[in-house]
């Protein structure tokens, strides 16, 4: 049997609830599950609030009023009206006791550990109680307990200790009397000998869900909460930090302990004990896979697991020769320290035992002073010790992982990234077990520590690219034949891996972590995917959260377009052959450029213009280094250049065209080519690349085509157009020929002015010898002003692009 854990998110709304009930009606419920809750989200802090301002004589009734209704709103929205009153009866009486008691507080102007023990337990048993009968409602064996009369503690009231033989005897007994039942227990609460409330501090319905695991020695004990598992740092600091899938108790506990509010450490204990695996899973994404907390880690080629921090912390110095050789210095200290409840986060000694640093939160640094010149007031008075002192406005950083202490080097590679960045490290410490290490940094540096640490540490991985494509047409395809020939060659020479690790079309898609294969790609999708949707293949993609993805979008459609934003939120690269995103409106394609860089992913999209050549990247080099651009001149359609090299002399335009299809040149739309809107977006992306805010209407087209061509409803329509109106595409090349010309299709930039024109050129133009797709673009710059920088070469077709779209990705996490 398993035991799962729900918190405040999880059970903070309707909504919420109904999803939580769904994930436990997927459960076995042959071996029926022990159900653990936390309190709504906010009620635990408004119960906190309406006890201290009872305390303080003030009002509270609005906090119960927002209590109350959080629940009842729940009530009326879950249960059929029949079945609402005996809830609404029991929580009503909840809330007589809770109100009886603040005014208690209230008239005392007093508030005991003991007391708000009592008055937060109210938080777990209305959503318990209130769940279990939504739940019955599901599952006729659905039981409320409340979980204080079996988890037995001392009186330390608010953070009490747990008595585990009685504990797990009680608990044993009553499940198995209740073994048919699915128990809703309260988290959180227990009682003490005298049958007190007593609680297990913040986060403690985890340790109640372990503590209850360890009882029943449960298959495994599932933490489900709103995040996707423990991460490699804070993503809130880290965009790139990524779902760590396994850890170790030791390590979990280490990184939750310094900042990670996934899970309550001592939860860890319970579990550890009886050797019983804790998954951390997303109630919101179930189906990602979550943290596995166990004691078999497979072995893992990452140097350390993750970075955890504490923002804001103090640190007091003490010094004086009173400390040398006196062996009880230190034990003195801290146990005063622990008799007193204050926290202490680190310490570091000197060798010559001079002085000793520790942390404290800043918040107990006052008093640890205050209570350390009582303590000493001796030792003070004849100077063998100085006043302490303390620094604030300071945080900690930690790299954590099993692997450290088999691993030379961890401490070197930390200091340097710290170092190159210009980042003071005011003290340092190693836990003994070298799962740990520790260093003490100015607050504001915290972040730039975080995602230096972060990068140093986790560049191997940097070189697993991702890759999740859309598209599988011509060059889709072409792309996952040009990766799996390369591949062998990536890994040997650059230790470059890049992964499929989803592909959709607009039938089907499929995704999986572990990459598809490149060999049975097309029956992995035809045989093994789910119907395509974009929508969810973009919110699978998110789910997996992998390092190093990239979104590769091979498809000429708008669809796409409306995730990139989202996807640029999510710290995820955005490779794209697709025209349409940069080429509609202005504010989309800067918005686009400025998120990316924000979220400090990529965003490429070299074969926008040209298809393979390198256009966009020399455009924005000539930009990044200074140069100005003076005019861009341009034959940026594939599809025209191979029409004008290829109909002379016998050769009919309508077959042309049909040959420059058949080539791969043309768009999905062969009309987008001849209408000239291709080559418009291509002019237009250069230009906003080149600094001007332009806009589709502001690109000047000369038609090349006759009317009729241009209303061809169809693509087969309009071929049958083409070659009905073959006298005029006739007449147009015999009049270039009897001139010595050839017919170009060519485009300019010139003070922010577009314009896309048809001009009959001779052997004196630069752009008179073309052949076959062949692109051409000629940049005058302030740098190159007498003759041009000119790129010239094949600009479409499904080899020159794909291998186009595969330089942009094996560039992702490496350019600028
Ligand atoms: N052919 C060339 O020389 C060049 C092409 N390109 C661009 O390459 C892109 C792809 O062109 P082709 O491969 O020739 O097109 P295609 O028509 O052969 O393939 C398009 C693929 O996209 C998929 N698709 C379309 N809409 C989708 C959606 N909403 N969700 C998921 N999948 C969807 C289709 O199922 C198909 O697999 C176009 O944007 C084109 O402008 C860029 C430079 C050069
Ligand atoms: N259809 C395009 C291909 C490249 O973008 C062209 O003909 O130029
Ligand atoms: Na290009």
């Amino acid at each position: 049997m398993k035991v799962l854990k729900f918190g405040g998110t999880s059970v903070g709304s309707a909504e919420n609830i109904k999803t939580l009930l769904r994930l436990v009606g997927e459960e076995n419920l042959q071996q029926k599950p022990v159900v653990v809750l936390s309190a709504m989200s906010g009620v635990t802090n408004l119960l906190t609030d309406a006890a201290e301002r009872a305390e303080r004589g003030e009002d509270y009734d609005k906090h119960l009023k927002d209590i109350e209704d959080k629940h009842f709103a729940v009530i009326r929205t879950l249960l059929p009206a029949a079945a609402q009153n005996p809830v609404f009866t029991r929580l009503k009486i909840f809330f007589n006791e809770l109100e009886d008691l603040l005014q208690a507080v209230h008239n005392l102007k007093e508030l005991s550990l003991q007391t708000k023990d009592q008055i937060l337990s109210y938080g777990e048993r209305c959503s318990t109680f209130m769940i279990s009968h939504i739940a019955s409602q599901q599952f006729a064996e659905a039981m409320y307990v409340n979980g204080s009369e079996f988890i037995k503690t001392d009186s330390n009231f608010g953070q009490a200790k747990v008595d585990t033989a009685l504990t797990e005897m009680l608990i044993k007994n009553f499940y198995a009397a209740n073994k048919d039942k699915v128990l809703f227990v309260t988290g959180f609460i227990s009682s003490n000998a005298a049958g007190r409330v007593t609680t297990l501090g913040r986060g403690g319905s985890d340790y109640t869900a372990a503590v209850w695991g360890a009882a029943l020695e449960a298959s495994e004990i599932e933490i489900w909460t709103d995040v996707n598992g423990m991460m490699t740092a804070d993503p809130r600091i880290v965009k790139k930090a990524f779902s760590l899938p396994e850890l170790s108790y030791t390590e979990a506990m280490e990184l939750s302990y310094f900042g990670a509010k996934v899970i309550y450490p001592p939860t860890m204990i319970p579990a550890f004990m009886k050797k019983i695996p804790i998954v951390i899973k997303n109630t919101f994404e179930p189906e990602f896979a979550g943290t596995y907390i166990k004691s078999d880690v497979k072995s893992s080629n990452l140097p350390i697991k993750g970075i955890s921090s504490i923002d804001h912390i103090s640190i007091i110095n003490l010094t004086g020769s009173g400390m040398v050789g006196k062996a009880g210095f230190s034990g003195r200290l801290f146990s005063l320290l622990s008799r007193e409840q204050i926290n202490v986060v680190l310490i570091t000694q000197s060798s010559s035992e001079h002085s000793i640093t520790f942390a404290v939160k800043p918040s107990d640094a006052a008093h640890a002073i205050a209570l350390i010149k009582k303590e000493f007031e001796l030792e003070l008075d004849a100077n063998k010790l100085a006043l302490p002192e303390i620094e604030s406005n300071l945080s900690v950083l930690a790299i954590v992982g099993e692997n450290m202490k088999r691993t030379p080097g961890m401490s070197g590679r930390l200091f340097s990234a710290l170092g190159r960045n210009g980042i003071n490290v005011r003290a340092i410490a190693q836990g003994s077990s070298e799962y740990n290490i520790s260093v003490i940094i100015n607050k504001d540096d915290l972040s730039k520590a975080v995602n230096a640490v972060h990068d140093a540490f986790f560049t191997d991985l940097k070189r697993t690219l991702n890759i999740f494509c859309l598209g599988t047409g011509n060059i889709g395809k072409t792309l996952f034949n040009q990766l799996k020939e390369q591949m062998p060659f990536l890994a040997e020479n650059n230790d470059l891996q890049v992964k499929v690790t989803g592909i959709c079309n607009t039938r089907k898609m499929i995704l999986n972590a572990e990459g598809l294969s490149l060999e049975d790609w097309e029956n992995e999708l035809n045989n093994h995917g789910e119907k395509a949707n974009l929508a969810t293949f973009v919110e699978k993609m998110k789910a997996l959260n992998l390092p190093n993805a990239v979104f590769v979008d091979n498809t000429a459609s708008e669809a796409p377009i409306s995730f990139y934003q989202g996807i640029f939120e999510s710290s995820i690269s955005v490779v794209t052959c697709n025209k349409k995103g940069n080429s509609a409106d202005y504010a989309q394609y800067r918005s686009f450029k400025d998120t990316a860089r924000t979220f400090g992913v990529d965003f490429y999209y070299e074969t926008n213009v040209g298809a393979g050549l390198p256009i966009i990247r020399t455009l924005k080099e000539l930009m990044m280094s200074g140069d100005k651009v003076a005019r861009i001149e341009a034959i940026l359609s594939g599809t025209i250049s191979y029409i004008f090299n290829n109909f002379k002399g016998d050769a009919g335009f309508y077959e042309t065209v049909k040959e420059a299809q058949e080539l791969g040149y043309t768009e999905p739309d062969p009309r987008d080519d001849l209408n000239g809107k291709d080559f418009m977006r291509k002019m237009l992306i250069l230009a906003r690349d080149a600094g001007y805010p332009l806009e589709a209407e502001n690109v000047k087209i000369d038609n090349i085509l006759p009317e009729a061509c241009l209303k061809a409803a169809s693509v087969d329509d309009f071929y049958k157009e083409l070659k009905a109106n073959a006298s005029y595409f006739e007449e147009l090349k015999n009049k270039a020929a009897s001139e010595g010309k050839v017919l170009r299709y060519i485009g300019k930039l010139e003070n922010g002015n577009v314009e896309i024109s048809l001009q009959m050129v001779d052997d004196s133009h630069p752009f008179y010898m073309l052949s076959g797709s062949d692109n051409i673009i000629s940049f005058t710059t302030d740098r190159y002003k007498s003759r041009p920088l000119v790129v010239k070469g094949p600009g479409a077709g499904a080899e020159v692009t794909a291998a186009g779209v595969f330089a942009d990705i094996i560039n992702v996490g490496t350019l600028s």
